[in-house]
């Protein structure tokens, strides 16, 4: 089974549908994602914090796919903004995942309060200049965090990792991306399981399609351009996810979905511009 790509503003292609990894750990975590990869996943998120690039890197030796043929994503803790830190944070992720270099590096949140992103940018630049990673983002930033890179380091991310379903569609803060040619990813694309699924406009569009809630959910993510990362640690659910490539969502049903959006439509309430994560 394969997704369609999208490149990135550096020229990096990676697939429109990837695998979310929090919470894959151990054996069980290994055989998730490798079950992920022989079923066609191609792109695969993690995090520092998430304390599986070992997992990870278990999985994708285990894989009968090639290293080359895989875009491999981590992130940088809060914890670890000074620019030291942050280069040693990223050379301590490839240790872990037993990796030569990740395809994606992100600032996993920007912590407003410390203020110290820039200077976590700064290190993810020089990264990327020493070949640790091949593209570097962001993720869970607003207008006002990102304008603050371009300000003082003249480089804006290539993408940004936000939450994104259906309750919380993030109407203004992709027209900023579009506009600045950033692509978005969207994160608990099915709102992590906690009961959107059911919502009887996503049923009776299943009816209507047929196809599966999280087919439906899916699919409108990607008819307004952006990436997404399921997770799920049923091969079956797995391959389900990737198959939203055979029909398409109407204007009018699409602005259906689009009318669930609501302000405190957030999963746990995460705003980044107070949220701090370490
Ligand atoms: N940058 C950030 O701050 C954040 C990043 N992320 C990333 O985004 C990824 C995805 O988000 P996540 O929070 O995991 O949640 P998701 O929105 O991907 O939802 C996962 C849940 O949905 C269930 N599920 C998956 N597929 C289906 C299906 N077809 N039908 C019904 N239920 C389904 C899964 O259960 P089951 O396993 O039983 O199928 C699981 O309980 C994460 O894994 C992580 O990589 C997440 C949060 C924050
Ligand atoms: O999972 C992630 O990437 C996070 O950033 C977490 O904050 C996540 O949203 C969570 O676990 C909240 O409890």
């Amino acid at each position: 089974m394969e997704t369609e790509n999208i490149r990135l503003r550096d020229g990096l292609e990676i697939p429109v549908i990837g695998f979310g990894t929090v919470f894959l750990k151990g054996s069980e975590g290994v055989l998730a994602i490798r079950s992920a990869i022989e079923d066609g996943y191609r792109l695969i998120d993690s995090a520092y914090n998430y304390e599986n690039e070992g997992t990870l890197g278990e999985a994708i030796r285990q894989s009968p796919v090639g290293r080359e043929e895989l875009i491999i994503t981590s992130k940088l803790p809060g914890r670890y903004h000074d620019y030291d830190e942050a280069l040693k944070a990223i050379e301590e992720s490839l240790y872990r995942a037993q990796l030569d270099y990740f395809d994606l590096y992100l600032i996993h949140w920007p912590n407003p309060k410390e203020g110290k992103y820039v200077e976590a940018w700064k290190a993810l630049i020089e990264a990327k200049n020493r070949g640790l990673v091949r593209s570097i983002g962001v993720s869970n930033f607003l207008a006002e965090h990102l304008e603050r890179l371009d300000k003082e380091t003249g480089e804006l991310p290539v993408i940004n990792q936000i939450e994104m379903h259906p309750f919380f569609n993030q109407a203004s803060q992709r027209k900023w991306h579009e506009e600045h040619g950033i692509v978005t990813e969207a994160w608990s694309p099915l709102f992590r399981g906690r009961g959107m699924l059911s919502h009887e406009t996503l049923l009776a569009l299943s009816e209507q399609y047929g196809k599966t809630p999280a087919q439906i959910v899916l699919r409108w993510h990607h008819q307004h351009g952006a990436v997404t990362i399921p997770r799920s640690s049923s091969p079956e659910r797995q391959r389900e996810n990737l198959s939203i490539f055979d029909f398409e969502l109407s204007g009018e049903d699409m602005g259906k979905i689009d009318g669930l959006s609501s302000p405190d439509g957030r999963i746990d309430g995460q705003d980044p511009a107070v949220y701090q994560e370490f």
